[in-house]
């Protein structure tokens, strides 16, 4: 055999690669952890997707990775390039729409885009090249030269993407992008960051607590509670995991009861609640016939039969014991009216 080449795949190195990455806010002799040994790791290219209630630490773990917020403990890279050790270089690597509006105020949308570009140390042809690509990109040519403050409120978050990523960022961090949008405005911002990852090959994270946008937007999907995290895996993938449900319909409890043994021998996962039994299965319809038949051969009656596909939330549910839609407006503890009003946490952000 000729030839030098090694049968060694060559390694890729991640877009984003955190290990055992840790932040806890201190006040007094109170402690919150909010990141809590998060390892993880985001190939080049992929659209990824944190979707937590808030206060799950989506928003401390992004600010984190673009030096504004120095972890604990633990160590993150950006492009192999240590983002603590080497702050200056993670920076070039990355562009941040943070929460916060950026674009508010009566300069045209177009220069502060413009602006930005400047900040960057780019010349004023390349800013205003790369301002009108964003721009345009973004569905904004219409509305450059107007006043921001004039603009709808999708608009101007549209004018923030545009300011956060006119520096062209191999790596693109999206803190809850569409919060605060109505429904049409947010599937059209959805839309145009999926155009945009498709354009760019860029690296997107996002931030999200609407399941629905979780489910649209990301190939991949990284649940995250109380700092940790607590799946990784496509939205599709989860959702198999759980399995669909299956709810057979007695005439009342009693019969429930006596007709659930049926159903237990063939099936791991079975619950009684009131007059029905549940059972989580794959292939849920197919399953469901199987079912009826098996408990009508030993004498029982189904009143009635459903079949439902698993959502994200019941993933969420499945994980951690309560419904994401119901546990975002508590989950943060900075709510508990234990702790202090205008007490400042410390934080610290990376030189
Ligand atoms: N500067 C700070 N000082 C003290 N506590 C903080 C600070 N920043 C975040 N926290 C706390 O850390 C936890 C995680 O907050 P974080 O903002 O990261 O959550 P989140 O998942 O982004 O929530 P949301 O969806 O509401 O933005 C919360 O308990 C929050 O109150």
């Amino acid at each position: 055999m000729t030839g030098s080449r090694s049968s060694v795949p060559a390694m890729r190195t991640p877009a984003i690669e955190t290990t055992d990455l840790t932040k806890t806010f201190t006040r007094g002799k109170s402690t919150v952890v909010a990141v809590d040994r998060l390892t993880l790791a985001v190939e080049p290219g992929e659209l990824v997707a944190f979707l937590g209630p808030n206060g799950a630490g989506k928003s401390t773990t992004l600010r984190m990775l673009t030096t504004l917020v120095a972890p604990t403990s633990g160590t993150m890279r950006l492009l192999g390039r240590d983002v603590v050790a080497d702050p200056a270089g993670a920076r070039r690597c990355f562009g941040f729409v943070g929460q916060g509006n950026g674009a508010a105020n009566i300069q045209y949308g177009r220069d502060e885009v413009i602006g930005q570009a400047l900040a960057h140390g780019f010349g004023r042809r390349e800013a205003r090249v790369r301002a009108d690509e964003i721009i345009e990109v973004l569905g904004l040519t219409e509305f450059a030269r107007r006043p921001v403050q004039t603009l709808s409120g999708g608009q101007r978050r549209r004018f923030d993407i545009a300011i956060g990523l006119v520096n062209r960022p191999e790596v693109m961090f999206l803190d809850e992008p569409s919060t605060g949008l109505d429904p049409a405005n947010r599937a059209h911002l959805q839309t145009l960051i999926t155009d945009l990852h498709a354009r760019t090959g860029s690296t997107i994270v996002l931030t999200t607590h609407y399941l629905e946008e979780a489910d649209a937007l990301s190939r991949r999907i990284l649940v995250i509670d109380h700092g940790r995290l607590i799946a990784d895996d496509t939205a599709d993938n989860l959702k198999a995991a759980l399995g669909d449900l299956v709810v057979l319909h007695f005439a009342d409890p009693a019969s429930a009861q006596t007709a659930a043994p049926v159903l237990q021998r063939r099936h791991d996962r079975v619950e009684m609640l009131e007059n029905r039994v549940h059972v989580r299965t794959g292939r849920g319809p197919f399953v469901a016939l199987d079912l009826v038949e098996a408990v009508r051969a030993e004498g029982y009656e189904v009143g009635g039969l459903e079949v439902s596909r698993p959502s994200l939330d019941d993933v969420f549910l499945d994980l951690t014991g309560r419904s994401l839609r119901e546990s975002a407006p508590n989950a943060d503890p900075t709510l508990d009216p234990t702790v202090e009003p205008g007490t400042t946490m410390s934080e610290e952000a990376v030189a």
